[in-house]
């Protein structure tokens, strides 16, 4: 039998069959899967095919992923943590005020999504609280994400503002949804699925455990079709490691200048004829995009000569 799961605690795995059905299932023996060395064999989201046993099910078999999305897991081990598997887009909730959502942790985002091919979309929230500094952050917010080639929408999920977009914005697909602890992601997702009641299904547990871990996904269905998966513990999303060449491919507005640097093994920092330095002094790269560039290549978050805080 064939089902997605949708929720997993670890050793367990709750399967959802095509009809709505779920089982519990756990894996036997060891899966190795593309070559991950990941904490977790079997993710959220991921196709299984599975062998009743009473109750219960054995998972024999992962589909091939579409794409996954990882974060560096908790430990200290090396491995990484597989947020969720087969992904149509993952949707950044973000805000600028209450609590100020740090360019570093979007930047670090989007490049991940960009290194795994799953295409990040923003959603600016609480607008109904900003006032005129955070709107005109919000102006350089989205004068640089668009510049980057990212759809973005502009929400209040407590004023009912945009709401419609957000929920065309998930119908149909399957979507992470991340964003730091606060931001509004479930009174966003209440507000255009009000049966779906997030938390009260988050506490409840298949083995009556309580609040399972919050570091899991866990995938809901939506009336309309598609599902969104939450992600509790996005507040850890450490940056998955990169090559340092290669994460400027993954700022697309940096990709783009590449080829105009004088060294095709440019990185932008000091080399002479860099393009991206020079798009940078003349305003046409916005300077925190920079920056978390400039971070995530050297490690340094101190000695980037571009730190400023320029929302002009
Ligand atoms: N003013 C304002 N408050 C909002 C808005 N959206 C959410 N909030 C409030 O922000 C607080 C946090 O909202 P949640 O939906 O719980 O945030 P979350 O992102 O799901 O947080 P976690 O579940 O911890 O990941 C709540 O008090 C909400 O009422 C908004 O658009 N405007
Ligand atoms: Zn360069």
């Amino acid at each position: 039998m064939t089902g997605t799961v949708i929720r997993s605690t670890g050793s367990w795995y709750v399967v959802r069959m095509e009809d709505g059905t779920t089982i519990d299932c756990r894996i036997k023996g060891k899966f190795r899967i593309q070559g991950i060395r990941s904490t977790n064999p079997v993710a959220v989201g991921d196709v299984v095919d599975f062998d009743p046993e009473e109750e219960r099910g054995v998972i024999t078999k992962i589909h091939d992923r579409k794409n996954y999305i990882v974060r560096k897991s908790v430990n200290l081990s090396k491995k990484t943590h597989i947020l969720a598997a087969n992904l149509d887009q993952a949707i950044l909730v973000t805000t600028v005020a209450q609590p100020k959502t740090l360019y570093g942790f979007i930047d670090r985002f989007l490049a991940t999504c960009e290194a795994y091919d799953v295409p990040a979309i923003m959603v600016f929230n609480k607008m109904d609280i900003y006032g005129e500094e955070e709107l005109a952050e919000l102006e350089y917010m989205k004068a640089a994400y668009g510049r980057a080639g990212y759809q973005y929408i502009e929400t209040s999920a407590t004023e009912g503002v945009n709401l419609d977009a957000f929920h065309d914005l998930i119908k149909g697909k399957t979507s992470l949804v991340a964003g730091h602890s606060g931001v509004g992601k479930s009174t966003l997702i209440n507000a255009v699925e009000p049966d779906l009641d997030l938390r009260t299904q988050r506490i409840s547990d298949a083995h009556g455990q309580g609040q399972h871990t919050t570091t899991f996904a866990e995938m809901f269905q939506l009336s309309e079709g598609g599902a969104i998966i939450d992600t509790p513990g996005i507040r850890g999303f450490g940056l998955i490691d990169m090559e340092r060449e290669e994460i400027g491919d993954y700022f697309p507005e940096i990709f783009e200048l590449k080829s105009d640097c004088k060294f095709h093994n440019c990185l932008h920092l000091e080399e002479p004829g860099c393009a991206v330095k020079a798009a940078l002094d003349d305003n046409k790269l916005a300077p925190t995009r920079y920056q978390s560039y400039f971070w995530m290549v050297t490690g340094n978050e101190d000695d980037n000569p571009y730190r400023q805080d320029n929302y002009a």
